[in-house]
């Protein structure tokens, strides 16, 4: 190795002992089995759904408590104790009405914080101090270390235990090393987590899911469809800007922009007040949440809904007709329309359009925007660009975000891998050159981060390729063939609605085509498996999201709650520790009230997927190289610097 970085780190690790004392930890660590992920996906905006899997770790929670408290708690009392790990201060605020004489209280202090503090030993046992330490509430550490780690035979420990637990009730500061415990148990049953893509849209809170995230002690982002298209809005792309105000204003989320990105709608308001009335193609989609939502503002969005949306479908003409690689010819619609007669012809065939909003249209150049809805779109993006927040969760997502991620051996994708009909890669020439299955996804990630990187450029290929990533034919995001957004709004036959799927989502049934698609990433395909988002799973019709012989798991069950008629639950979630893998089915979320009051976890179906038949050890995992390359490095530096003579 290059004595400079030797060197280097010679400056961190300046004595013998230091280095010595590392690479004794990380061998240490190597050692410990593996720690849980935990793989989510389709969030679609559902915070509070997505809090309350978060904060029970997809069951893992109240598994640890019923494992350890088996013979002390009964059944209700297990509930409680899981709902306090959950939603500490709601919970003691409740126990406090409850009990409401200070004797009762201080009772159910003490035993309260001898419980959880049995749970965090139980829940660190597979961690090191050290990093148990990081997980502790700040305030508390030495006294929870105390509680922790006293072993001293000599000691009465249980009148040691009971006088420090007795000062903490007595300085008042029960409550908060209780919700500190909490937290603590949260963070310790989860070591990483793995979000599988479509962290926004259709749901109203993408922008608190984000904050979370940003927050979480590890975890990494596969891009979905929907992510990409606020990433191409916030690199440049007027196309997926309009797409993402269209989806905003079709769900009633339009404040997502307003209020919390801080987006002015006021010019995009004038124009639609000035060319468009009632339509009831354009009404929002509205959710139970939206009650109190008034006539007038329902005519509002639906007047912004047309008119993003005919900006929208004219920004794609250009691109489609200067990006011939993309082989999206057929997708040039507006200049199919007969605007006398009202009709389309598609396929040969032709069809009436209804509910149409053509006033804004020159029949003779149907991609031409007006003067009024550039000035929209220029302003738009200006504001998207410049907003501060939404530049904060931009930079999360492209930072911790990829197309794909190879992790222990399981190969982690939000969409598909495009193959043809015979199971072989689909090719895609991009600028006179070939690419298939990874050099393709390569190929796509690379152009998002080009185009991420430079938001001055709004019309270069980089840009063009993230528009494509939503709707084109080959893109491992999409997965279909051709998006139907136009014709889903004006044309009432179904038959023009159906958006195929690539036969990635037939093959992928085969244990063979998910081997097959694990060699393409260099990945053991005895070991690995694939983890898929994006497709909803009609577990309602019968579906099983563990396909291809336990190849094959797919974990959209739809959070999103205007998917979940179609679902028949509220989402998949997996977990993966050191025994093995298990797909958790979750029922729809109520609220955290209901689960205050009442218990209700909206838990949970376990499957298993895969059975370790001897417990994985830190040593056989990604992290674990990682800490063979230090260890490596480290022996080198002894070598140099302390051993040389
Ligand atoms: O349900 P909506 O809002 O009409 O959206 C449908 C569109 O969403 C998509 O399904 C993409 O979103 P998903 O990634 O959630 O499937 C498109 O294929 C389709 O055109
Ligand atoms: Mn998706």
């Amino acid at each position: 190795m290059d004595t400079k970085y030797l060197d280097l780190l010679a400056e961190k690790y300046d004595c013998e002992e230091k280095v010595v004392t590392e690479i004794i930890n990380l061998e240490a660590i190597l050692n410990l089995p593996k720690g849980t992920e935990h793989f989510v996906s389709d969030l679609h905006g559902e915070y509070k759904a997505f809090q309350h899997v978060l904060r029970n770790g997809s069951g893992n929670v109240k598994e640890k408590i019923k494992d350890l408290f088996k013979d002390e708690l009964s059944k209700k009392e297990v509930d409680e104790f899981a709902t306090l790990v959950y939603y500490p201060e709601e919970k003691i605020l409740l126990m406090k009405n409850l009990l409401e004489d200070s004797e009762r209280l201080n009772h159910w202090y003490a035993k309260t914080i001898e419980c959880m503090i049995k749970l965090v030993s139980f829940a660190s046992s597979k961690y090191t101090r050290s990093k148990v330490r990081k997980a502790l509430p700040e305030q508390f550490v030495y006294i929870i270390e105390e509680l922790l780690y006293k072993t001293d035979e000599f000691t009465d420990k249980k009148s040691y235990y009971t006088k420090i637990i007795q000062r903490i009730m007595s300085l008042g500061q029960a409550d908060k090393l209780i919700t500190g415990l909490a937290y603590t148990i949260q963070r310790l049953v989860v070591d990483h987590l793995h979000v599988v893509g479509d962290i926004y849209d259709r749901g109203p809170d993408p922008a608190r899911i984000m904050n979370t995230l940003m927050k979480y002690h590890s975890v990494d982002i596969q891009w979905g469809n929907h992510d990409i298209l606020w990433v191409g809005a916030y690199a440049g792309s007027k196309v997926c800007l309009a797409n993402i105000i269209r989806i905003c204003a079709r769900y009633d989320n339009l404040d997502i922009i307003e209020d919390v990105y801080g987006i002015n709608l006021r010019p995009l308001l004038n124009l639609a007040e000035k060319y468009y009335g009632d339509n009831p193609a354009f009404r929002p989609r509205l959710s139970s949440s939206d009650k109190d939502i008034s006539e007038d503002e329902i005519l509002q969005i639906t007047k912004i809904h047309q008119a993003i949306s005919m900006i929208q479908f004219k920004l794609e003409m250009p691109i489609i007709q200067r990006r011939p690689d993309f082989e999206m010819d057929h997708r040039l619609l507006l200049n199919k329309i007969d605007y006398d007669h009202k009709t389309i012809t598609l396929h040969g065939k032709t069809y009436p359009l209804q509910n149409t909003c053509f006033a804004t249209i020159n029949p003779e150049h149907p991609e031409q925007l007006l003067k009024e809805e550039e000035q929209v779109i220029e302003k738009l993006l200006f504001a998207i660009q410049h907003s501060e927040k939404l530049s904060r969760h931009m930079n999360f997502l492209v930072r911790k975000g990829s197309l794909y991620l190879k992790y222990n051996g399981n190969l982690l994708i939000h969409g598909c891998i495009p193959l043809n009909e015979d199971g072989t890669m689909k090719n895609m020439t991009i600028e006179g050159k070939e690419y298939s299955g990874k050099n393709l996804l390569d190929t796509f990630e690379h152009y998002l981060r080009y185009s991420f990187a430079h938001p001055e450029e709004t019309d270069d290929l980089a840009t063009d390729m993230i528009w494509y990533l939503w709707t084109g034919e080959n893109s491992s995001l999409f997965g279909k063939k051709d998006m139907t957004t136009f014709e889903r709004y004006f044309i009432k036959e179904k038959e023009t609605h159906i958006e195929q799927k690539n036969p990635y989502y037939q093959l992928r049934e085969q244990e063979d085509t998910c081997k097959k698609i694990l060699e393409e990433f260099d990945l053991d395909p005895e070991q690995g498996h694939i983890i898929n988002g994006h497709t909803p799973v009609e577990e309602i019709n019968g579906e099983n999201p563990i396909k291809a012989n336990g190849k094959m798991i797919v974990i959209d069950g739809g959070f999103s709650k205007a998917y979940q008629p179609k679902t028949g639950i509220a989402g998949y979630t997996l977990l993966y520790n050191s025994y093995g893998m298990q797909l958790v089915a979750h029922k729809p979320f109520t609220s955290k009230e209901d689960v205050l009051q009442n218990g209700a976890d909206i838990l949970s179906v376990k499957r298993l997927v895969d059975r370790e038949l001897r417990r994985k050890k830190i040593l056989e995992t990604n992290v674990g190289r990682k800490l063979l390359e230090q260890i490596s490095v480290l022996n080198d530096l002894l070598e140099y610097k302390y051993m040389k003579y």
